[in-house]
């Protein structure tokens, strides 16, 4: 929305009064009556820690943030409070939950009397319209959306459009908070944004943060989002991992084998549904087509002591999941797992978010988890059900994992000078005087990704920072064409005469003039260049535009000869053009630091995992059969990790490991020669060597090349360095 429209809404909005009043001294009052009456309604006798709380705070106005582990009821914390608000006068509580393929299931998953829809880009238009209606006819007490309809709500029309459409909201909560923090400078650009447009475009006074994990320095950062008022006094939770999930880890040689061993010992061969994480996509499905030829040998069948007759053969199933397969074969697969008649996933992470299934009985990292954070929402996704779970992390002994991991991270990483091309992108120089009112900006994405060769997401983030930042140096809008091509089957006559009474086309034509056209019925411009000499904003401007597709015979609308297209859609901002040199500077400085940081942060979340890891492993799996009091040394730490005010600390200085720089040399040259159409740079070079894909050297054409993965075991800062320093020699 814009700030005028962003006013009236706020001027029409009715704001929810608490639930209850606060004591004197700011406190939330004694739990009445009534909610112990919603509790039963909800078809539970009693709280479980922390949600008597949670709930009181939010019926008292006062933000929250609750981490508790996964499984342990944090959905009652937004349900009761949103039933008695609805119940009280006509309102709605608004869920933003980052996992669209699974809102209808969590829907279905609310009690039948809490009225609960969900919106999200998977939706046929019917199913939004009808959603949309209910919402204006005040029907629903819940709403679920994603954070890019949250935040994509400043859209006139179209998906974001619902928002205005919306009753006075009681509170807000947001469901894996962490990603205002920890990885969503990469996950979802939209949750940085959330806590501003909830707050400042929808006036929600009360946010409800619920979390499965969080560090100390995590849960720092979103009681600043989130503007805690109590800090630290507001925040809920447990220590991470339950106590049920049975913990173990070790380095054996042969993980193929080890792999099996455990699945078939007396530990893990009853567990029905197992999750088995793998690193790479790859990976997994070697290791499932590995499992099922291992699994459904004609083994002797094995005896069940208790009844002294043979059991069933296995009848396991493996099957892979990753984002490289088809969305209809990751559907069937997880459904498949869901109801029991699949055994074993073999996954990336991207199985399991959100994945609800009470009695996954045991998850097996194959490789290492890439931190802490990601070990507890993980293995956190067996035992739903309170019963016992088995847990088992294999670590590579030659340490392969953590670079595989490593590969990952740098895949973020940027260059300072991409950023400084970025930010000539936005950053247009103007004329204005003093201080500059901003300007729209619009840059095509496709283009964009293809010169900076950083994906979509990444350029979304680094825009995201520019917003968030003190100095407020731009305001994003949704993204919009940014190209026009006219076509006149009149001839260019047509165009002139039709521009006398479109100024957006005379303007065209105009600037259009000075710049050589090979066909006179085509004429082509940026829509932004066109508005901005207009002083108009674009979204009036292509309006106008796609009009002249339109004229009127005889009071009728009939269809003209010109033919309007827009396209190439583009990032569109307000920015000032009259920056001084050092705000560049100081803009360039901000953004390459937060990328650094970032970057510098994953690897040492990585390196305290790995190095806890090490030392808590067992040489082989065997060892992890029987006893299982390592369990209790592997989760006192990850606690101490949690729970610690600086938790990285355990990681000591972060130094590269030295290596022979003459062999990286000479295949920095061999492929700078074999390539030489191509002008890389020392990143581009360091990326091909880690095997990290980027726009322009997408896996599947670059995977071929031999030096695709071939240093992965060396320090990618270092081949940048080597290989820019060689680049430059060479040219
Ligand atoms: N007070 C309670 N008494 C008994 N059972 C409860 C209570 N609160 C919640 N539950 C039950 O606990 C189970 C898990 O609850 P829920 O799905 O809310 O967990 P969660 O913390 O949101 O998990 P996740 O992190 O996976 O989202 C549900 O079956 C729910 O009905």
């Amino acid at each position: 929305m814009k700030k005028l429209d962003v006013q009236m809404y706020m001027d029409t909005v009715k704001t929810v009064e608490p639930y209850y009043k606060l004591k004197d001294d700011g406190s939330t009052i004694d739990t009445p009556l009534e909610v112990y009456e919603a509790l039963e309604k909800f078809g539970h006798t009693s709280f479980r820690p922390g949600q008597e709380k949670a709930i009181m705070r939010i019926l008292s106005g006062k933000s929250t943030l609750v981490t508790l582990s996964t499984g342990s009821g944090k959905s009652l914390c937004y349900q009761l409070p949103a039933y008695l608000y609805s119940k009280r006068e006509p309102c709605i509580s608004l869920i933003i939950s980052p996992l669209v393929s699974l809102m209808d299931d969590q829907i279905t998953g609310i009690a039948k009397f809490l009225k609960a829809g969900c919106l999200h880009s998977n939706q046929t238009k019917s199913q939004r319209e009808k959603i949309l209606e209910a919402i204006s006819l005040g029907e629903l007490s819940v709403l679920l959306v994603s954070p890019e309809a949250v935040v994509a709500g400043e859209k006139k029309s179209g998906f974001g459009s619902f928002l205005r459409k919306l009753p006075p909201i009681a509170f807000a909560c947001i469901d894996e908070v962490h990603c205002v923090s920890q990885w969503s400078h990469n996950f979802r650009p939209s949750y940085l944004m959330i806590c501003h447009v909830l707050r400042e475009n929808l006036g929600v006074k009360t946010i409800l943060g619920l979390t499965a994990t969080a560090t100390r320095a995590t849960r720092d950062s979103i009681i600043e989002h989130l503007q805690i008022p109590d800090g630290h006094d507001g925040v809920i939770g447990d220590v991470p991992l339950p106590e049920n999930l049975v913990l173990t880890v070790s380095r054996d040689g042969n993980r193929d084998q080890a792999l099996l061993g455990l699945l078939t010992s007396e530990r893990f061969s009853d567990c029905k549904s197992i999750i088995v994480y793998c690193t790479r996509r790859e990976e997994c499905e070697r290791v499932s087509s590995f499992l099922r030829t291992a699994l459904q040998s004609d083994r002797p069948l094995p005896t069940d002591p208790s009844t002294n007759k043979k059991r069933k053969r296995f009848n396991i199933q493996a099957e892979p999941y990753h984002a490289g397969l088809s969305a209809s074969r990751r559907r069937s697969i997880q459904n498949a797992f869901m109801s029991g008649e699949l055994k074993i996933v073999v996954a990336t992470v991207a199985f399991g978010m959100g994945i609800n299934k009470a009695d996954i009985r045991a998850v097996i990292h194959f490789n290492m988890p890439s931190s802490f954070e990601s070990y507890v929402q993980e293995v956190g996704r067996a035992g739903r059900d309170g019963l016992p779970a088995q847990c088992h992390v294999f670590l590579d002994p030659l340490g392969r994992d953590e670079n595989e991991l490593r590969r990952h991270i740098h895949a973020n990483s940027i260059d300072r000078h991409v950023i400084r091309k970025l930010l000539q992108k936005v950053f247009l120089p103007c004329s204005c005087k003093g201080q500059c009112p901003k300007h729209e900006v619009a840059f095509s994405i496709e283009k964009s990704v293809r010169e900076l060769d950083i994906p979509e997401e990444n350029i979304s983030t680094l825009l995201c920072y520019l917003e968030l930042h003190d100095q407020k140096y731009i305001q994003l809008l949704s993204p919009a064409y940014t190209h026009c091509k006219i076509i006149s089957y009149g001839g260019p006559l047509q165009i002139r005469k039709l521009a006398k009474d479109c100024p957006p086309l005379a303007m065209a034509l105009a600037l259009h003039k000075s710049s050589a056209r090979d066909d006179p019925n085509v004429l082509e411009f940026p829509v932004v260049d066109v508005a901005s000499a207009m002083g108009w904003e674009s979204g009036i401007c292509k309006h106008k535009l796609k009009n002249l597709e339109w004229t009127t015979v005889n009071n009728q609308p009939k269809r003209s000869p010109m033919n309007v297209q827009l396209s190439d859609l583009g990032f569109r901002l307000l920015a000032p053009g009259n920056l001084l040199n050092d705000q560049l500077d100081e803009a360039l400085d901000t953004l390459h630091r937060r990328v650094g940081g970032q970057e510098q942060k994953a690897l040492m979340q990585l390196r305290a995992i790995h190095k806890t890891l090490r030392e808590v492993a067992k040489p082989t799996y065997r060892s992890c059969l029987e006893e299982v009091e390592g369990d209790r040394t592997i989760k006192t730490k990850v606690r101490e990790y949690f729970d610690s005010e600086d938790p990285l600390s355990v990681c000591g200085e972060m130094e590269a490991k030295p290596f022979d720089e003459e062999v990286v040399v000479k295949d920095v040259r061999a492929l700078v020669s074999m390539y030489r159409d191509n002008s890389f740079t020392g990143r581009s070079v360091a990326r091909i060597f880690h095997g990290i894909q980027s726009p322009n050297y997408p896996a599947v054409i670059w995977g071929r090349c031999r030096f695709w993965r071939s240093h992965i075991d060396k320090d990618f800062h270092q081949i940048v360095k080597i290989a820019t320093r060689e680049i430059i020699k060479l040219r």
